[in-house]
């Protein structure tokens, strides 16, 4: 990170040494005669007035030689630890194996308690049990500067160390905790069992799966670069016991005035890598649980994270002779995925992107920067590509795609300098069978490398650089942030203060497994760097995340044979009754829809014979009559309107009947109205004595039946035209026409007295009325007693052209 913290441990030497004396016991006198080398005598030394400085010196300086002589004392047993290997010259290296004897005795017992221990107990637990066991740290007589009293309290079985007096955790406590946990299920034990075995046994213990883990801090120093030795540096630190590091700050054997402000520190973390670690090993010890729990459906996530230089790519990405975490992880969860999915069952995708100068970019699709949103699944890059892959030939050609297209520029510190944070997000689902059910599970595995922390001398002071340099800082700063307020338990977690704390949001406080890859450089030119990245890690070390629960679904599966069968035969049952039910309706759409078109439809016209299309003449008949009864698409509404057009010809029918009788009827009574005033008019005439009756006979009178004699006369040559009709035979009488009858002028209504009443025909013979007028009446009468005889004629031909 970077804030420094370098103020918080620059401490007198003077002040330090007081400290001690205060706080330890006067150790027992020594046996031989020698100047007192032991703190106490040298702070009674000190704290005397006659003592001046050439004597501090000089005391400091016998106890130095005397130091010294112990060092090559203790160098053969030195050289059976494994530790020979990595001792340096650097005076505080050689003051850590200054106890190596402790530690190989304790090694051995360690290696007993194997022994007698179960075959299923995990190493890393009995390593702490061991640790527990270890007795308290005696009093050192080497005094060093105080440093972050909350860093190094206590250093177990390193006497030596103890001398920093830096109070250091008490790890082997909290360590033997999380063990003491995590006694759960055997499956868990195994896994743990299985890394610790892979890891070298370096007692990593994995929390992951459990409510309320923690994020694993883990520590990798990278070999002395050939620039870096070039350059005369010196290692400043040193890796025990595969756990603890220390750092020390280097100072000339001879100026003894810098020995004041040596500052050496102490830290003790999950795992820690020596230089010669290989990629698989570290593989193995932090991210093969991850990938176990990510097929197991949970999340997990994995950073490194350190200065520039400190080997972030190297342990993410790797070489193509040594692949990295990435590369290795994805090897590992496909090849797991297949020994395990049910019927290959499975899915991979994943996607990579960067976070440049705080802009989010696709590394697999390049193109415009990409914008954070936060949704269900928590914080996402809308328009990343997801990218399916089906082996990890596949996945790695997209990685070195990926790679391609993101920003390294050249620096002073590194070549090949990473000037963005990258992350790869793996997303697999798969389904297995387990306990008879098939379990589906969704993991999603993050591998982020973030650019190095920098100081801007370190790199370079161009332009373009400085800005890449600043905005990391800040991005880093702002992680920085986001830990310190997570260890404190704050309530608001600044991740919106960059793009990069917003995409590890789920890593650092969400439901994930989080693992932190610390990446230091041995050099001590880059002291200050180490130490930052070390106190920030130590400080991640306590961040808390949310239990991580598996995102799995169950899916009942029948066990037995014949209980598949079963099933298989219910299935098919099922199926042919959805298809029967389709099939009916299909159907009933059908002929609702023909239906609907005939009702719609206008009336077809008659077919045109033709003797190529023309059917059989029965049914030619027959189609013929339905087209023209219009029942060749008989709908219901077709049908009534029919049905009812019968009605009404019915009843037409019916009216014409009644009409034809009532018409019937009429003439009937007019008829008899005539005879009955023919009858009248003959009796006044006989009353009248106007014609005798025997006259009458011989004097014509015109009675209708006269009248049909008359006309049956003319027939045979009398009357030959209609005027002679209705000539009276007597020539003083008038002429009855027509017209008389029907307007009254009859002579029966001649008065007798010859007046005339209005009935009354004068003696002098009226004028007859025009031939004009009287045909207007005879058509009147004839269209009155044949018009409902015309009507009838009339209505019955238009109903018939109507049913046509
Ligand atoms: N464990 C290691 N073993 C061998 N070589 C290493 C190791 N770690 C790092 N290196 C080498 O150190 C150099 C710098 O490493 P790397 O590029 O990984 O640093 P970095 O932290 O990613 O830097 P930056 O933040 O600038 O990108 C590389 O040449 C790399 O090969």
């Amino acid at each position: 990170m970077p804030v420094s913290t370098r103020s918080q441990i620059s401490v007198s030497r003077d002040e330090t040494i007081s400290a001690d004396h205060r706080s330890r016991p006067p150790p027992p006198p020594p046996s031989n005669q020698e100047p007192p080398l032991h703190p106490a005598h040298g702070s009674a030394l000190l704290r005397n007035p006659h003592h001046g400085l050439k004597e501090k010196m000089r005391a400091l300086t016998l106890f130095y030689e005397q130091h010294k002589q112990q060092l090559a004392s203790s160098k053969d047993q030195s050289a059976r630890s494994e530790s020979r290997v990595l001792a340096t010259h650097h005076p505080s290296v050689e003051l850590i194996d200054f106890n190596h004897k402790k530690r190989e005795e304790e090694q051995e017992g360690e290696e007993k308690q194997k022994k007698e221990a179960d075959g299923g107990v995990d190493l890393a637990m009995k390593e702490n049990i061991v640790m527990l066991s270890q007795p308290k740290a005696t009093t050192n007589p080497v005094v060093f500067p105080r440093t972050n009293a909350k860093e190094n309290q206590e250093v177990d079985g390193c006497d030596r160390i103890t001398a920093y007096s830096c109070p250091k955790k008490s790890s082997a406590t909290t360590t033997a905790i999380r063990k003491l946990s995590m006694g759960g299920s055997g499956a868990q034990s195994e896994g743990r069992f299985a890394r610790s075995k892979a890891g070298g046994e370096l007692g990593a213990i994995s929390e992951n799966g459990q409510s309320g883990s923690r994020i694993l801090v883990f520590v990798r120093l990278r070999p002395m670069a050939k620039k870096e030795k070039e350059a005369g540096s010196r290692c400043c630190v040193k890796i025990v016991n595969r756990k603890e590091v220390y750092l020390t700050e280097f100072a000339s054997e001879t100026d003894y005035l810098r020995l004041k402000r040596l500052r050496g520190r102490h830290f003790c973390f999950d795992a820690s890598f020596p230089d010669p670690t290989t990629q698989q090993e570290v593989y193995a010890t932090t991210t093969a649980d991850l990938v176990e729990g990510v097929l197991q459906g949970r999340n997990g996530s994995v950073f490194c994270y350190g200065a520039t230089g400190a080997g972030k790519t190297y342990t993410m990405l790797g070489t193509v002779e040594n692949p990295g975490v990435m590369v290795l992880a994805i090897k590992d969860l496909f090849s797991k995925i297949r020994q395990r999915s049910y019927d290959g069952n499975h899915s991979v995708q994943l996607s990579y992107l960067e976070v440049y100068n705080e802009t989010v970019r696709d590394l697999l699709s390049p193109g415009r920067p990409l914008v954070l949103r936060e949704d269900k699944q928590g914080i996402v890059a809308a328009g990343l590509t997801q990218y399916r892959a089906y082996s990890t030939d596949e996945v790695m050609a997209l990685l070195q795609q990926g790679n391609q297209n993101r920003t390294t520029e050249p620096t002073r510190v590194n070549e090949t300098s990473s000037r963005s944070h990258a992350i790869l997000q793996v997303v697999a689902e798969y389904r297995v069978k387990e306990s008879g059910n098939v379990v589906s599970r969704v993991g999603k595995l993050s591998l982020i490398d973030l650019a190095g922390s920098e100081r801007a001398l370190a790199t370079d002071q161009r332009t373009q650089r400085s800005i890449e340099g600043a905005n990391i800082n800040r991005s880093l700063l702002a992680l920085s942030s986001c830990i310190n307020a997570l260890v404190e338990g704050k309530k608001h977690i600044p991740y919106r203060n960059s793009k990069l704390t917003q995409l590890l949001k789920d890593s650092l406080g969400g439901s994930c497994n989080t693992v932190m890859i610390a990446n230091i450089s041995p050099s001590n030119l880059s002291f200050g760097e180490t130490q930052n990245t070390l106190h920030w890690a130590d400080r991640a070390k306590e961040i808390k995340t949310k239990a991580c629960n598996a995102n799995e679904e169950v899916i009942q599966v029948p066990e037995s044979e014949t209980e598949q069968a079963k099933l298989l035969l219910e299935l098919h049952k099922e199926n042919s009754d959805l298809r029967q039910q389709l099939v009916r309706h299909q159907q009933k759409l059908l002929t609702v829809q023909a239906q609907s078109l005939a009702a719609n439809s206008l009336p077809v016209p008659p077919a045109i014979s033709s003797p190529l299309l023309s059917p059989p003449r029965s049914t030619q008949r027959k189609v013929k009559r339905s087209i023209l009864t219009g029942n060749c698409f008989s709908t219901p509404e077709s049908k009534k309107k029919s049905t009812t057009d019968d009605a009404v010809v019915q009843e037409l029918k019916k009216t014409v009947k009644n009409l034809e009788a009532e018409i019937a009827r009429l003439k009937k009574e007019h008829m008899l109205q005539i005879k009955q005033k023919d009858d009248f008019i003959r009796e006044l005439i006989t009353k009248n004595g106007l014609l005798p009756l025997e006259e009458v006979g011989e004097k014509r009178v015109v009675t209708r039946a006269t009248l049909r004699k008359g006309a049956r006369a003319a027939t045979e040559g009398e009357l030959k035209s209609p005027s002679h009709r209705f000539v009276s035979p007597v020539p003083t009488a008038k002429k009855r026409s027509f017209w008389d009858i029907t307007t009254g002028n009859s002579p029966s209504v001649l008065a007798a007295n010859g007046r005339k009443t209005r009935s009354h025909v004068a003696a002098e013979t009226p004028p007859a009325p025009s031939m004009l007028l009287q045909l207007a009446y005879q058509c009147f009468w004839f269209v009155f007693l044949l018009g409902p005889h015309i009507a009838n004629h009339f209505l019955s031909a238009g109903l018939r052209s109507s049913e046509t």
